[in-house]
């Protein structure tokens, strides 16, 4: 897979500057050249919770959906696909004609390059990208919904509404992979957990001035809810079992049925 090839990777260098206190984080084509690495060496378990999709994926995907040529498939959503890393994985594992996956994100320089990725590994599959405002996009019934690391750059006064979006769109027996950053209620906690973090930080090369730079743009921009606050929006939405499967500091993934 060319997105995993250390040679064609960028180093990710962005906060190596002192930056604008203001300015913001954003998916432009700066972080696109290097986002492989950035989200390696930032996200405690990135690579743990991709290798498990195809797995779960095995379990829900029963092929519910009917294709375009009328066949019956498997119907996918990656919302907030960034580079497809996602869609990569399902793909992977998965014979072309089983599955359909769409996978949505709103910046145009990251959809362009994940087409591109996607199209060239999986030529044979049928992969959608669509450059769109997940918020806008009514979902088509479908077997599994990965939302990884995307419902937190949503105001959280939309994030409800994303949620039975896709709760109304899931075939029973389909799952919602849900992957977060997430803060603890308990101050003394989530110090502790912010602390070990940002030591996950270093230990994989970044400096302190990366580490407060980035803290510093994303301040308003990846806004955390704590585990049991998605727990609370999931039963809200109308999701009857849920269940957090993993957890490594900060991140969690909760894997939601339909
Ligand atoms: C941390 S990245 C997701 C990583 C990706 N899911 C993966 O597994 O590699 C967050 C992504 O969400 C996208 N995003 C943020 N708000 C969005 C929205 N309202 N609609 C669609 N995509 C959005 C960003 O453009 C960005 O690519
Ligand atoms: O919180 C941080 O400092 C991060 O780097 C986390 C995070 C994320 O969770 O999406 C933020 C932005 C990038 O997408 C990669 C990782």
């Amino acid at each position: 897979m060319s997105q995993s090839n250390p040679a064609t990777i960028k180093h990710d260098t962005l906060f190596t500057t002192p930056l604008d206190k203001a300015a913001r984080f954003s998916f432009d084509e700066q972080v696109v050249a290097c986002f492989p690495d950035m989200i390696r060496r930032s996200v405690p378990g990135y690579g743990q919770v991709l290798a498990m999709l195809p797995i779960f994926a095995r379990r829900h995907c029963k092929y519910r959906q009917q294709g375009d040529d009328g066949r019956r498939v498997s119907r996918v959503y990656d919302l907030g696909c960034s580079l497809g890393a996602a869609s990569m994985a399902l793909a992977g594992e998965f014979a072309p004609q089983d599955l359909q996956i769409k996978a949505i994100d709103i910046s145009p320089a990251m959809t362009t390059k994940a087409a591109t990725v996607l199209n060239d590994n999986y030529p044979e599959h049928d992969i959608e990208v669509v450059t769109a405002d997940i918020r806008d996009v009514t979902l088509e019934p479908c077997d599994m919904v990965i939302l990884n690391l995307t419902l937190q750059f949503l105001p959280a006064a939309d994030r409800v509404a994303v949620l039975e979006n896709i709760y109304n769109a899931l075939s029973e027996g389909g799952i919602l992979v849900l992957t977060e950053k997430t803060h603890a209620f308990d101050e003394q906690y989530d110090a502790w957990l912010v602390e070990r973090y940002y030591d996950f930080k270093r230990a994989n090369g970044y400096t302190e001035m990366e580490i407060s730079g980035k803290r510093n743009a994303l301040e308003n921009v990846l806004i955390t809810d704590t585990l049991d606050g998605h727990h609370q929006r999931l039963d809200k939405v109308g999701f009857a079992r849920h269940l957090t499967w993993f957890q490594f500091l900060n991140f969690v993934s909760i894997v939601a049925f339909k």
